[in-house]
């Protein structure tokens, strides 16, 4: 009787949403990326408990295994990394990683190539994300309030002190935020203070655009090819604060045109180049 009662309700249910699904592609859309945020609050629940039983605690060395399960993930969404130059991340001790930043799924080509002893900087808010926020902090991730300068600041100088001495390497999002419009916004400077005050060198990380198969406002999310291109070091040893600007714009300007090259679009026309930031 009550599996009765079930197969009526469920059946029809499941019936409808796949209609409805199939109906309609901004639902359709909403669906996957609502899968994409419960997979990665599942993936997280269960390693968390084996970052901590493997290496204790918060520690840098989490991002092994974080990098391991995350991998995983492109293979479910159909999405194929194409990487170039790997061989520019072989530098020794502690540098910044500089990438563009184009939606959540980043996390995924973050992780595709994620050299050993990285963490990343990300917005505070994301500690609250549940399962998610946990295994960040268990990963190491370095957290900012973007909305205080003078936090972050403070934050970012402790950051270079750790990464001198217990040689990690830091990845950052130097645009601040996501952007998915297929270009690159006007890049902060923290990363390139850090660089210098560190004295480490910088590598750029390009990733090519997604537009052609995720783009919320087409409620696109497809499978799709993603280029990704690690540029060579630029060594920043001698800089000094008076640098800084020069060096943003360096990067800027050659992740700028590698971001065109690799989506095999144009440079944009019409003096729309953004200003780069002051
Ligand atoms: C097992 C399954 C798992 C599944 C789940 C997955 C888990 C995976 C685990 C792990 C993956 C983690 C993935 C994380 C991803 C996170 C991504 C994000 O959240 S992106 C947003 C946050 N990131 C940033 O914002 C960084 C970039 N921002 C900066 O570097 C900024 O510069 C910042 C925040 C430090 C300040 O931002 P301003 O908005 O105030 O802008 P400005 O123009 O750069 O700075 C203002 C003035 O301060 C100076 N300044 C900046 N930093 C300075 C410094 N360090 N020292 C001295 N002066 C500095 C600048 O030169 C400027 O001054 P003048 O205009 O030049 O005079
Ligand atoms: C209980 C709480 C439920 C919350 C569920 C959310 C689960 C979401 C899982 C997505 C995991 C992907 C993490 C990637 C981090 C990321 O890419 O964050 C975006 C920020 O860089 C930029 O922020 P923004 O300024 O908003 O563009």
């Amino acid at each position: 009787m009550e599996s009765g009662g079930l197969l009526l309700w469920a059946l029809p249910s499941a019936l409808l949403l796949a209609l409805l699904l199939q109906l309609s592609p901004r639902l359709r859309f909403r669906a996957k990326v609502l899968s994409y945020c419960a997979l990665c609050l599942m993936a997280s629940a269960l390693t968390a408990p084996a970052c901590l039983l493997w290496n204790g605690g918060r520690t840098v060395e989490n991002m092994r295994i974080i990098k391991n399960v995350v991998r995983s993930f492109k293979y479910l969404y159909g999405l194929r990394f194409d990487v170039k130059g790997l061989e520019h991340f072989q530098v020794e001790g502690p540098c910044v990683i500089v990438s563009n930043h184009q939606s959540v799924l980043d996390m995924m080509g973050l992780m595709e190539i994620l050299p050993d002893r990285c963490v990343q900087i990300g917005k505070r808010e994301l500690l609250y994300f549940g399962s998610v926020g946990l295994i960040m902090y268990l990963g190491g991730v370095i957290f900012i309030n973007r909305k205080s300068t003078s936090n972050a600041k403070s934050v970012m100088s402790g950051v270079g002190q750790a990464m001198t001495t217990d040689n990690v390497k830091v990845w950052i999002y130097p645009e601040g935020t996501r952007n998915g419009n297929g270009d690159l916004l006007p890049f902060k400077k923290g990363a390139f203070h850090l660089a210098i005050q560190t004295q480490v060198p910088v590598i750029p990380v390009v990733y090519s655009s997604f537009t052609t198969f995720y783009n919320p406002e087409k409620n696109l999310f497809t499978s799709g090819r993603i280029r990704v291109e690690v540029l060579p070091p630029i060594h920043t040893s001698g800089m000094t604060a008076t640098d800084v600007t020069e060096l943003c714009d360096t990067c800027y300007t050659t992740m700028r045109e590698t971001f065109f090259r690799l989506s095999g679009t144009a440079r944009r026309v019409n003096g729309s180049t953004p200003h780069l930031a002051q």
